[in-house]
């Protein structure tokens, strides 16, 4: 995709599927920057400094803190079809969001690995949110929590 590092004849392919191998560390102490900029936007490739790698980062990540704003949204809107506390937690569905996440990531080029851990943070995290939307939209809240 746009601005993703080139899978093709791609050293590090075994980087982006689980199980991540088991290789022993590496002894070479290279003269940087080593390789050649693989970030592609446009006419111009990324990257020279590694505070131009940084502004990259701050960049993706704002576009982050905005998806995951509107995800969360939907979570609390998801909290007005569930009657009690208990049904809050569908762990079938986090299961399904998060092997959904990982079988899904090779197409964009994300790391599986990535995948796993994100969206298990992503939900492990809405949860407990929910549980509390759940809660200060109960009168019966303040005797339970
Ligand atoms: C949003 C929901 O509530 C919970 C949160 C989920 C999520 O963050 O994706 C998924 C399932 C539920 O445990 C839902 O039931 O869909």
């Amino acid at each position: 995709s746009a601005g993703s590092t080139s899978t093709s004849d791609d050293f590090a392919a075994a980087c982006y599927s689980e199980p991540l191998p088991l290789l022993p560390v590496s002894p070479d102490n290279r003269t940087i920057p080593w390789g050649i900029p693989s970030i592609v936007t446009g006419n111009t490739t990324c990257c020279s400094s590694l505070d131009e790698v940084r502004a990259g980062i701050d960049a993706v990540d704002a576009q982050l803190l905005s998806l995951l704003s509107q995800r969360a949204a939907f979570v609390r809107e998801a909290t007005r079809f569930k009657a009690t506390h208990d049904v809050v937690d569908v762990p079938s569905r986090d299961q399904q969001v998060n092997d959904g996440a990982v079988a899904d990531a090779p197409a964009v080029n994300l790391p599986q690995t990535i995948a796993r851990a994100v969206f298990s943070a992503i939900i492990n995290a809405s949860v407990p949110f929910e549980l509390c939307i759940v809660c200060l939209s109960s009168l019966l809240c303040f005797y339970r929590c």
